[in-house]
């Protein structure tokens, strides 16, 4: 991967992002808008009864007239009116908290998504090296879009859950007790269930999330492993497990089903409107019967009754959307806590582009030191290589240069200059990267070259291509540099390295650090990109991460690797010479690839 802050908006927006943002709670950016869904859904939770109670006043205003009474025609008008605009106010209210709903989540995920970036944008670069794609996928999609049920939707459904059967309770209570405490009768039924429906909840919960979890581990091992699983008949094995995963959720939700299915299936009948119709009407014909009321104070009972479980049911996918999006918002909180990559306060400039390390220790987890003691010395115009046993520290000492983590104790130093009081757009300038997992965009070939100098010519993007080995196989796809990696441009790992070697070239970063693994792994072109690489460092401060020793017997120096010190250093010829642990791997090396080696490799 070759990065050149050129490239990174992080570093325009350095300084400017005030504190302020940075507390904000999650809802800050939209808290006038969660406030406006709020009264605009009490509002449209009250509306909505308003038409039904008209609907009673009407009754009670109109039955009379059967039998001869005089209609007040005044009053009558006057219902229908407050009807109408309840009605209208009902809708409109309804409209406008869901799109006030809506505009508000679109603002919430724009302003998160903005953080987010600005986030991983001040994240140490080492970071992103121990995460897949998909953890950063998971942040700005999926846990942003889980605050979408929560805005858009569950505020105004868990409101109206609540105002209308408030409200209509209240109504009914002052208006013909009796009749309210039957309405109540299946809302406490389903009051009492449901604890029994969600009991140990949260640990069924937390096991279901575990089955689904490895369910789809079990999924996408079984997809794409499949290649390699094959390859060492494995299919069974594989295949076995997929199947004993799906065994286990599907088992999983079935005893859940089965445990909850009575209280469920009470619920549901208890709140159906069938139920609850029958049952008013049942009790209103026995207070009818027993001289307690009159038919038309049944009528309120039923119409305002009927209205009471409806909203209620809506609260049980409410509590999943909020479920989710509680957990999205944790995951979000964890994100945020992340430690940044302390900023220089007043950065310095280096002078010169010696690279020095001085007894430099460094541990992942602050407790295995994984570098110790390390004192070194790249001088301008000189290629060091990197050599060891694998797990000795290389990858890690190479990332201690541009700041992928920063070092426990000791200083790393460009031209002078502790790397930390570099301002980090400086420093990736400076330093150029080319690791192992090569990184291309999906762009076109011209543009992934020039990705740190977008001002590039396309001669100046040629030149960087020819000097990595990569033009004429360019030349050879079907839009040549206009071909868009991923899409017409399907290039071989060895050839994807070569693009990156390009565009470090055309960076001129001063420093350049190579992971040698991949980057010479097409055979056919080694000795040409090691001519490249050799024109590279005849002004530029190299560091070669070197897996074939051969490679790097014309290198300045060689420092071996061991257990995260510095066991040996010096020439290939020294390191021969001294007969320690360099003399020993190259013999090694010798023998196993004493077929490929090229003729007049120094032996
Ligand atoms: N991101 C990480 N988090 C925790 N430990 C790590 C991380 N990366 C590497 N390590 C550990 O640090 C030690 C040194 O690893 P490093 O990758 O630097 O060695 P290396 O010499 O480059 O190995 P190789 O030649 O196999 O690439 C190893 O024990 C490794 O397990």
């Amino acid at each position: 991967m070759v990065v050149d802050a050129a490239t990174d908006p992080a570093q325009a927006e350095n300084g400017r992002l005030p504190n302020r943002v940075r507390e904000e709670g999650f809802f800050a950016p939209v808290r006038g808008s969660l406030a406006a869904i709020i009264v605009l859904s009490v509002l449209g939770a009250a509306s909505s009864v308003v038409p039904l109670i008209a609907i009673v006043e009407l009754a009670r205003e109109l039955v009379p007239a059967l039998s001869g009474q005089p209609i007040h025609a005044g009053r009558v008008w006057a219902i229908v009116i407050v009807a109408v605009i309840a009605l209208f106010v009902s809708f409109g209210t309804a409209f406008g908290a869901g799109a006030v709903g809506h505009f508000a989540d679109a603002g919430l995920q724009l302003a998160l998504r903005r953080r987010i970036i600005r986030h991983l944008q001040r994240l140490p670069l080492g970071w992103f090296d121990q995460r897949s794609s998909g953890t950063v996928r998971k942040l700005v999609e999926n846990d942003v879009v889980a605050l979408h049920q929560l805005v858009a939707h569950a505020i105004q459904d868990v409101l109206t859950a609540i105002a209308v059967p408030v409200l209509s309770l209240a109504y009914l209570f002052s208006v013909q007790w009796q009749l309210a405490v039957a309405a109540l009768v299946p809302l406490a039924i389903t009051a009492a269930t449901y604890p029994l429906m969600m009991r140990g909840g949260a640990e069924k919960y937390r096991q279901y999330d575990e089955a689904t979890a490895a369910l789809s581990g079990a999924t996408i091992e079984f997809v794409h492993g499949i290649a390699v699983v094959k390859r060492f008949g494995q299919v069974g094995r594989s295949h076995r497990r997929y199947q004993e995963e799906t065994r286990r959720y599907v088992g999983f939700v079935d005893r859940w089903t089965r445990d909850t299915s009575t209280a469920f299936t009470i619920i549901e009948l208890v709140t159906s409107p069938v139920v609850v119709l029958a049952w008013l009407l049942a009790a209103g014909a026995w207070l009818v019967n027993a001289g307690a009321v009159t038919p038309i104070d049944v009528l309120p009972g039923i119409l305002l009754g009927l209205g009471l479980t409806g909203p209620l049911m809506k609260l049980g996918s409410s509590a999943q959307f909020l479920r989710n999006a509680t957990k999205a918002q944790q995951s979000l909180a964890e994100f945020f806590a992340l430690p940044t990559m302390p900023q220089p306060a007043s950065p310095r400039h280096p002078a010169g582009h010696q690279v020095a390390l001085d007894t430099v220790s460094f541990s992942y987890d602050g407790q295995h030191r994984v570098l110790r003691e390390i004192a070194a010395a790249c001088a301008p115009g000189t290629l060091t290589a990197l050599v060891g046993p694998s797990g000795s520290g290389k990858s890690t000492l190479a990332k201690l240069i541009p700041r992928f983590y920063d070092v426990e104790t000791g200083t790393v130093t460009i031209g002078g200059t502790d790397v930390r009081s570099i301002d980090p757009a400086e420093l990736y300038h400076a330093v150029g990267f080319v690791f192992q997992d090569v990184q291309l965009l999906r762009a076109s070939l011209a543009d992934n070259i020039r990705l740190a100098r977008p001002q590039a010519t396309d001669t100046e993007v040629e030149t960087a291509a020819r000097a990595a080995q990569i033009h004429d196989r360019i030349l050879r796809l079907p839009r040549g540099y206009d071909s868009v990696v991923g899409e017409d441009a399907n290039l071989s790992g060895g050839e994807a390295q070569r693009v990156t070697i390009a565009r470090a070239l055309l960076a001129d970063a001063p420093i350049l650090v190579l992971d040698e693994a991949t980057a010479f792994a097409d055979p056919d072109s080694e000795s040409a990109i090691q001519t490249a690489l050799s024109t590279l460092a005849a002004d530029r401060t190299v560091l070669v991460i070197a897996h074939r020793l051969h490679t790097i017997t014309h290198a300045d120096q060689i420092l071996v690797l061991a257990d995260g010190r510095i066991a040996e250093r010096g020439t290939h010829a020294d390191l021969v010479t001294a007969g320690g642990l360099f003399a020993r791997m190259w013999t090694d090396y010798q023998a196993n690839h004493a077929r490929s080696l090229p003729e007049g490799v120094q032996r």
